[in-house]
């Protein structure tokens, strides 16, 4: 809806009204079509303002209403009629201007924004392009360069910002609304020719094909196969090759391909998905609107190794006061210096003052006495973590919240060494932690709603998309990634080798292939968790043969390589080879390529030739065979928990929208034959035989992934 007053005399007042974002639906199209042809026909208005209600301008279309059918007047005539007016329109931004929000502010003649106002095309992010005439009056206004910086990556800018590149009119730190009827009643009358944006010509840019040539090759390599970076490059392209009205036309084509693509699904399925991981329940009851968080003022990190420092560091950028613990003095001097130097950078690239002041340093546990909450982040072992937690116990005062950072431990076993088992919970972050943007919290059944609220609390503080995961082996992303790793392992034991494997899975949209990444992570550090699990025994000291432990096959590949000394980038020699120990470009390494022959031949074993799509199908859908356990299992409330994971935290490609809503997209039927097909290639690898989850959702008619978590409830009462 749009409300129409009057205000000062001759000032049209129209107010957008459609909270949270007021976003355009179909409601809002028609209230605006409707209170502009008011205001224009009212003799006694002489100039209009758009703003919108609770402080917030506009959030752009209304991204509920994609996919479904879409009545209601459209915006590119609406917003051209308001362009068109005779009286000056003038939008009072405050808070956003999103997408079509942003759009329809640049249809207006003037724009007054609110200093704390942030504005953006972020289309590109929901697969879109923003084609309510958004690629064609952005670079008319601010030129080509900076229309496709903002277009191509979605970003929101400031007020500021947007005043210096002349988005905005008018920058105020006061009242926005009546600074923009200020404004307007300052501009009625004057001539308007000069401020209709689609009449400008677009900036003159020297080499024009150079400069889009350089656009488009860059957008490329970030893209990893995402279509509507391509398409935004495009669009402002026609706009500065063609006239306004058949860059419109190039546009409507653009967006008329991403509109209805997979791509798009995905990513708005991805928004949507991390905001409903934000409503977050458990099987004991607790949830994100009935269970509440202590204050957390001061937090303690034990264990300033590499994830603790980032730890350290992420905690005090969100303000909070800082005991980080190492019980070496040497480790805690080289942890200080590494975590001023992390912060001392962060200040920097954010303009702020370094927040030093918030970390204190101490090698006695005891100094955290005093903390709300604690992290420990020592190394992965178990024995070692007993301990810290049975100390943590005694000196932490009553209510603190004991967290741990293991990547995969049993959760519920560290809670049993403490006085308070419910205050215990998981903060699982991944490196490095005050970059990446994922945290799983793990609950186990003892842990009490307020303990699982205050770590989901202290991660949206610290800027962390937050997902509660139950206490199960390497949780949810670390469980899954097992099958995925396996099935790599496997592949090279068949035929193929780290290059074609990591090929597919970059094609796939990977940003590195799992061999790559392994390189990158180190391979001593599953090597270290296959030995604790009694998997990793050198070759033949087991008694069994050597490609089958604990009764199911298994590939000693990379303890083999570990064995070596090859650890990876670190060590200079892994699955590639590396100019240097440390070094980052990987190439080809001759050595392997003869290894795995050896292997092969050793072990009777003749190669054969490997497509990418066998590659993609037997890595991928034994990962996501492992999701639907989870599912199954009931370690997380539903399949958006899972998407969400792989995307922020394990480089699933985002215009994919995460493992199990591809799996939705591929269709579960083909993903159950394929999984049924490999599995009886190879009746040893328990990971390939289809869960029984998948099954029964393809016996239910293989539902969209948006009606899982009904099903699920529907198939598990039936249980
Ligand atoms: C706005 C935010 C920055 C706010 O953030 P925050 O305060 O953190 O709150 P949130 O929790 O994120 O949000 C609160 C609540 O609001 C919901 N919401 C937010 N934005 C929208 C929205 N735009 N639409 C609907 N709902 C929205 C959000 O989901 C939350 O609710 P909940 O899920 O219930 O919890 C932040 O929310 C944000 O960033 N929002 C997105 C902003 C954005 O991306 N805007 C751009 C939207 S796309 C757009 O504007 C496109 C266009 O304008 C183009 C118009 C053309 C369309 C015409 C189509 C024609 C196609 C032709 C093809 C024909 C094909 C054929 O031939 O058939
Ligand atoms: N490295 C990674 O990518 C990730 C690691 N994790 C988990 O985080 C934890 C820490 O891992 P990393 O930081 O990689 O290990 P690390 O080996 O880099 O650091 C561990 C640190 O703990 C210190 N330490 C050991 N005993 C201690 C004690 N009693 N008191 C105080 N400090 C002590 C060590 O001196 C060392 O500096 C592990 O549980 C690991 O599984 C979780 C996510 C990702």
């Amino acid at each position: 809806m749009a409300q129409y007053s009057r205000v000062s005399g001759s000032v049209g007042l129209i107010t957008l009204q459609n909270p949270p974002v007021n976003a355009l639906s179909a409601a809002v199209r028609q209230g605006i079509v409707d209170t502009v042809k008011r205001a224009l026909g009212d003799p006694e208005v002489k100039a209009v303002v758009i703003r919108g209600q609770n402080g917030v301008f506009c959030g752009g279309a209304d991204i509920k209403e994609f996919g479904t059918n879409m009545s209601g007047p459209h915006l590119v005539p609406m917003i051209h009629a308001i362009e068109a007016a005779n009286k000056p329109v003038v939008a009072a931004i405050e808070g956003i201007a999103l997408g079509g929000g942003l759009e329809l502010a640049l249809g207006c003649h003037y724009r007054v924004a609110h200093s704390k106002a942030r504005l953006g095309l972020p289309e590109v992010t929901l697969g879109l392009l923003p084609a309510a005439g958004g690629t064609q009056r952005l670079p008319r206004l601010i030129g080509v360069p900076a229309a496709l910086d903002l277009i191509t990556k979605g970003r929101h800018i400031t007020a500021a910002e947007a005043l210096q590149l002349g988005v905005v009119d008018q920058v105020t730190g006061h009242g926005t609304v009546d600074a923009a009827v200020k404004f307007a009643l300052s501009v009625a009358g004057k001539p308007l020719d000069a401020r209709r944006i689609s009449t400008y010509p677009c900036p003159r840019t020297s080499d024009l094909d150079a400069l889009f040539e350089g656009v488009m090759q860059k957008v490329r390599q970030s893209a990893r196969g995402a279509i509507a970076p391509i398409a935004c490059v495009q669009a402002v392209r026609a706009a500065a090759t063609l006239p306004y009205l058949q860059g419109m036309e190039r546009e409507k084509e653009l967006m008329a391909t991403l509109f209805t693509s997979g791509q798009a699904r995905a990513l708005q399925y991805s928004f949507f998905a991390q905001r409903a991981v934000g409503r977050w329940s458990t099987p004991s009851g607790a949830r994100w609107d009935t269970s509440k968080p202590r204050p957390v003022h001061i937090a303690a990190v034990i264990g300033l190794g590499t994830m603790g420092r980032g730890i350290a560091v992420a905690l005090a950028q969100a303000g909070l006061s800082v005991i980080a613990v190492e019980t070496q003095e040497k480790q805690l001097m080289e942890a200080k210096q590494a975590v001023s130097g992390m912060l001392e950078r962060g200040a920097k690239r954010r303009g702020v003052a370094p927040a030093l002041d918030k970390v204190s340093y101490s090698h006695d546990i005891k100094a955290v006495a005093d903390a709300d909450l604690v992290i420990e982040a020592v190394f992965e072992d178990m024995a070692l973590k007993r301990t810290v937690f049975r100390q943590l116990s005694a000196v932490c005062k009553p209510g603190t919240v004991l967290c741990t950072n293991t990547s995969g431990l049993d959760v519920e076993h560290l809670a049993s060494q403490t006085r308070n088992p419910q205050l215990v919970v998981g903060m699982h972050f991944f490196a490095p932690a005050h970059v990446m943007k994922l945290l799983e919290v793990v609950y186990g059944p003892q842990s009490s709603p307020q303990a699982v609220a205050t770590a989901m609390q202290l991660g949206k503080k610290m800027g962390k998309v937050s997902v509660a995961v139950g206490n199960c082996r390497g949780f949810v992303g670390n469980r899954m990634l097992k099958p995925y790793l396996e099935q790599a392992f496997f592949l090279l034991e068949e035929g193929a080798t780290p290059e074609l494997v990591d090929r597919a899975l970059e094609e796939f949209g990977f940003p590195m292939g799992v061999f790559k990444m392994s390189d990158l992570s180190g391979l001593d550090v599953g090597w270290r968790v296959r030995k604790a699990d009694g998997l990793a025994e050198p070759v033949g000291a087991s008694g069994q043969p050597a490609r089958i432990r604990q009764g199911q096959r298994y590939s000693p590949l990379g303890d083999l390589l570990c064995e070596q000394g090859r650890f990876g980038q670190k060590t200079g020699r892994g699955w590639y080879q590396y100019d240097k120990s440390g070094g980052q470009v990987a190439s080809s390494d001759p050595w392997l390529h003869s290894f795995l022959e050896g292997y092969r031949a050793m072990h009777g074993l003749v190669a054969r030739r490997i497509d990418l799509q066998e590659v993609l199908e037997r890595c991928l859908y034994a990962l996501i065979n492992e999701g639907f356990r989870i599912l199954e299992d009931g370690i997380v409330a539903g399949p958006e928990d899972i998407d969400i994971i792989y995307v922020f935290g394990y480089g699933w490609p985002r215009h994919r929208g995460g493992p199990m809503f591809y799996a939705s997209m591929v269709g579960l039927e083909r993903v159950l034959e394929r999984l049924e097909h490999h599995h009886k290639a190879h009746p040893d690898v328990p990971h390939l035989q289809p869960c029984s989850l998948l099954r029964r959702l393809v016996s239910s008619g293989s539902p969209p992934v948006h009606r899982w978590r009904e099903v699920l409830k529907k198939l598990n009462s039936q249980l």
